[in-house]
C-alpha cells in the first residue's frame, strides 16, 4: 500500500467506504477493504470478446501468477468466461511465460510508467533493459517523437544539446522549439473538443479527427503510434457511420504501421544509429513481436470490408493474414473464428469462381 499515490489511495477508501455503507457490517475493516482493492488491481484481467472489446474485470488465480514482459511469449485471451492463455512462439522448457498487462506499442518510459502505476515493479524485461541505449532512443524517437520537415526525409528527431529545438538524425536539419509547442497545444485543444462530439455529433467528430490527423502528419514521425490512435479513431466512426469505401482506406492506413510494429525487435538490435536511421524508412522496431492479435484483427476489418465492397481477391489476401495470426492467438474453436474461417472460405469460393467466370 505504501507505494500507492494518494489519488488511488483516496479512490481506495472512497470504494471501502461504498462497500461498508452497502454491507452495514459493525466491525468492518476499511484498511483491509482498500488493501484488498489493490490487490485487485495488480491481479485482475480486463476480460474481453474475440475482437479484444473490454466485457468486464475478472480474477482468475492461475492467470494472475503469469508475470509481465513488455516482449511477451504468449497472450491472454477469453473464450466466453474462460480464461486462455496462447504461446506465440516457441517456449523452451524451463522458460518462464509472460503476458503482456499493457500496450506494448508504447515506448520504454511510456510503459514503465504505466507498469508502476498500476503494477508497482519495475520492468526488467529485454526492452526495457535498453533503455537509454541507441535503438531503445531510436525506438522512441519513431514511437512518439517528432518528425523531420525536410523534404522525403524520414528521419527521426532527438533534442538538439543546446535546446532550441529537434534535430533530424538522417539529413541535420533543426525543428524550433516553439513551432512543434505550437503545433502540439492546436492538437491538444482539438483532441479536447472531439472527446465530446464522438457521441453527440459523429459527423463533426470525423471532420476534428482529420483536423488532428492533418497536425500530427506534420508533427509526428511517420510511424507514430498517436497518428494511428487518430486514424483508428476515425476508422471507428467512420464503421459507424457506414462509410464503407472511407473507412477501408483508413483501415489499410493503420495496417503498415501494425505491421511495422510487429516485426521483430530482433531486426534493428545490433544496427548502430547511423545504419539505423539509413534503413529507418522501411524497417521500424517490433514492438508488437511479430504474432499479435490487434494486427491480426486490423486484418480482419480491412478483409470484411474488402469482401463487403467487392475487392475480393484483396479480401483473400486479408483474410489470410488475419486467420494467420488469430489462429495462433485465438485457437479456432471460438464462434469469432469460425466466422473468420467460413468468411474466408466464402471470399476464396468467390475468387475462384470470379477468376473462372
Ligand atoms: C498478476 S501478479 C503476477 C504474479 C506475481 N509475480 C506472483 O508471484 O504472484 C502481478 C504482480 O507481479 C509482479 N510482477 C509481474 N511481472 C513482473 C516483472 N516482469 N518484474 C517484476 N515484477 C513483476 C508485480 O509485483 C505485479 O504487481
Amino acid at each position: 500500500m505504501s507505494d500507492i499515490d494518494e489519488k488511488q489511495m483516496i479512490l481506495y477508501a472512497q470504494m471501502a467506504n461504498l462497500v461498508s455503507l452497502i454491507l452495514q457490517w459493525p466491525d468492518i475493516n476499511l484498511k483491509e477493504i482498500a488493501e484488498n482493492f489493490s490487490k485487485l488491481a495488480c491481479n485482475a484481467h480486463t476480460v474481453c470478446d474475440g475482437e479484444l472489446r473490454p466485457l468486464g474485470t475478472g480474477l482468475y488465480p492461475v492467470i494472475s501468477i503469469i508475470n509481465h514482459s513488455c516482449l511477451p511469449n504468449a497472450v491472454l485471451v477469453f473464450e466466453g468466461r474462460t480464461a486462455v492463455v496462447r504461446a506465440i512462439q516457441h517456449i523452451p522448457i524451463g522458460s518462464e511465460v509472460m503476458i503482456s498487462y499493457i500496450e506494448t506499442a508504447g515506448n520504454t518510459m511510456t510503459r514503465q510508467k504505466a507498469l508502476i502505476e498500476q503494477y508497482f515493479f519495475n520492468c526488467a524485461c529485454p526492452r526495457c533493459v535498453k533503455m537509454g541505449q541507441s535503438d531503445d532512443v531510436i525506438e522512441s524517437a519513431i514511437l512518439e517523437g517528432y518528425r523531420c520537415k525536410g523534404e522525403g526525409c524520414n528521419g527521426f528527431m532527438l533534442r538538439d544539446s543546446d535546446d532550441k529545438g529537434f534535430i533530424c538524425q538522417k539529413c541535420g536539419l533543426l525543428r524550433d522549439k516553439e513551432e512543434v509547442r505550437q503545433i502540439a497545444n492546436e492538437i491538444k485543444t482539438l483532441s479536447n473538443k472531439v472527446e465530446n462530439l464522438a457521441a453527440s455529433d459523429r459527423q463533426k467528430a470525423v471532420h476534428t479527427y482529420k483536423e488532428i490527423e492533418d497536425l500530427q502528419m506534420n508533427l509526428f514521425h511517420s510511424h507514430s503510434i498517436n497518428l494511428m490512435r487518430t486514424r483508428e479513431a476515425i476508422l471507428k466512426i467512420l464503421m459507424e457511420l457506414c462509410e464503407w469505401q472511407e473507412a477501408l482506406a483508413y483501415c489499410r492506413l493503420t495496417v503498415p504501421a501494425y505491421e511495422k510494429y510487429s516485426g521483430s525487435l530482433l531486426r534493428v538490435h545490433g544496427l548502430s544509429q547511423l545504419q539505423f536511421s539509413k534503413a529507418c524508412s522501411i524497417t521500424v522496431t517490433g514492438v508488437y513481436g511479430g504474432v499479435h492479435p490487434l494486427l491480426g484483427l486490423q486484418y480482419y476489418t480491412c478483409g470484411k470490408l474488402e469482401w463487403f465492397l467487392g475487392e475480393t481477391y484483396d479480401a483473400v489476401r486479408s483474410l489470410t493474414k488475419a486467420a494467420d495470426i488469430l489462429r495462433i492467438t485465438h485457437g479456432t474453436n471460438t464462434q469469432f473464428m469460425k466466422e473468420l474461417l467460413f468468411k474466408l472460405e466464402e471470399a476464396r469460393a468467390e475468387a475462384c469462381y470470379k477468376e473462372a467466370s
